[in-house]
């Protein structure tokens, strides 16, 4: 079944197209990979799909319904969640707060969060229990978000994403900064939420060890641009990608 649908997307800002006339579709159950240089479009076509800016022209299509430049809030409640590449946590709140605040966001109540009944708060927590086990995070779900290490901040941000219970997460650049071993880690928790939660997933990323290790799919932008899509396999061998990207780019291998 198709999930999202993007069609014709184009986003410029003053005279610079960033994104131009961008068409694909993510079905569920997928992994797709976002991949180009720097400067391809892959930030702001993450940002025209999940609400946070709203497209110059096209269409985002999200479980069959027309969501372009609808608010994110509204998209989040819809099923379509997404991370940042900044942490999005709160540094003095405890890890389970963290998550649990995650879970409001899917939640018109959590709007009213000032008057939500304390059987609703435990049944938050209780959900945020389950995220944190998934992301090997239950020992720390005491301490501040501020005493985790950089690798488990970055674990937490995407676990407070999948806090909402989205159909649909896009991930932006979730390894990024991490060694190679909390990167591993971070790829199979992700693997994991895949498997586990059924989760359909969408991801920017630079990392191209992780990208291989766990998309079906891929989808290649370069100067706003559509340049190929495909298996991990056939996009690393098409020439027109080699020449774009590969090639041209440190692979962090
Ligand atoms: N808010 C903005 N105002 C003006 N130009 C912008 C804005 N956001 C992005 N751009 C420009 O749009 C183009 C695409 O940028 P974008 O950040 O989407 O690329 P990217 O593929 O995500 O790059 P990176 O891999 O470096 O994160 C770039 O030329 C960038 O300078």
């Amino acid at each position: 079944m198709s999930m999202l649908q993007v069609e014709s997307l184009k986003r410029s800002f003053g005279g610079l197209v960033a994104v131009r006339n961008v068409s694909f579709e993510v079905n569920e159950g997928d992994f797709l990979g976002l991949i180009g240089p720097n400067g391809a479009g892959k930030t702001t076509l993450f940002n025209v799909i999940s609400g946070v800016l709203s497209p110059s022209a096209g269409t985002v299509r999200f479980l069959g319904r027309d969501i372009s430049g609808q608010p994110a809030n509204q998209t989040v409640r819809q099923g379509l969640s997404r991370t940042f590449q900044a942490a999005t946590i709160y540094p003095e709140a405890t890890v389970i707060e963290n998550v649990a605040r995650g879970t409001l966001a899917s939640n018109v109540s959590g709007l009213w969060g000032g008057f939500l009944s304390s059987k609703w708060r435990v049944a938050a927590k209780d959900k945020a229990s389950g995220v944190l086990d998934l992301f090997g995070l239950t020992r720390r779900a005491g301490l501040k978000a501020r005493e985790l290490s950089y690798g488990e901040q970055r674990r937490l941000g995407v676990a407070i994403a999948l806090a909402s219970e989205p159909r649909l997460l896009m991930l932006d650049e979730p390894v990024a900064g991490l060694n190679p071993e909390e990167a591993a880690e971070l790829a199979s928790v992700l693997r994991r939420v895949k498997s586990e939660r059924g989760v359909t997933m969408v991801m920017v990323e630079h990392h191209m060890r992780t990208v291989m290790g766990l998309c079906n799919r891929v989808v290649v932008l370069d100067h706003g641009t559509l340049i190929a899509q495909g298996t991990p396999a056939e996009v690393v061998s098409n020439p027109v990608v080699i020449e774009a990207y590969l090639g041209k780019e440190a692979i962090h291998a």
